[in-house]
């Protein structure tokens, strides 16, 4: 049977489990293909401190992703008609609208369901779950 082809998306700045976590129920719904946002598309939270083409490599090596690639700059569904996918899978905090876009990808005629992965709790005591925890600590520890 051919894998579903999954789409998870995100900065993936400063890599960390979090990441891990919602790429392992991308990877459990198919074959996965990471859109890693471009630095002047991140508009709702601090710019990314690593580069759009190391974020990527860093994403594409990781053996739960399949296929990593750079965001379009102006139209996020270029990349999504080029992977035509069968399952979008949204973070569990990302501010996307589910309706929007199953109603953008209606209008293109892209046939594909569109899930929200969860979240988790830290396993341990002082687990850095975000890349602004690992900036904020990195200040604390180094500046
Ligand atoms: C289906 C989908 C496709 C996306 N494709 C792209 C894209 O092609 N290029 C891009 O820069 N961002 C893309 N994004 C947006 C980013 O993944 C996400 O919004 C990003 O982390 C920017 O952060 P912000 O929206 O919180 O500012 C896409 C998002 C979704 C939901
Ligand atoms: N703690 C977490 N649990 C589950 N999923 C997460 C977690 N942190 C991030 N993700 C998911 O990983 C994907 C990429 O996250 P992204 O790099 O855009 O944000 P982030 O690491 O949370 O960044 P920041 O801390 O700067 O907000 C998103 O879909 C996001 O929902």
């Amino acid at each position: 049977m051919t894998r579903r082809r999954v789409i998870a998306q995100g900065t993936f700045d400063l890599l960390h489990p979090g990441h891990l976590h919602y790429l392992e129920q991308a990877a459990d719904l198919g074959e996965v293909f990471v859109i890693v946002a471009r630095r002047e598309n991140v508009t709702h939270k601090p710019k990314p401190v690593v580069p759009d083409r190391q974020r990527r490599d860093m994403v594409a090596a990781l053996s739960l992703v399949d296929h990593a690639v750079l965001g379009h700059r102006e139209d996020i569904f270029v990349p999504v008609e080029e992977i035509d996918p069968d399952v979008i899978l949204l973070g569990h905090d990302q501010h996307h609208d589910p309706a929007a876009i199953a109603a953008a990808l209606d209008e293109r005629g892209i046939d594909c369901e569109v899930r929200r992965a969860t979240g988790r709790a830290p396993r341990y005591e002082g687990e850095l779950f975000s890349t602004r925890d690992i900036v904020d600590r990195i200040r604390e520890e180094r500046c």
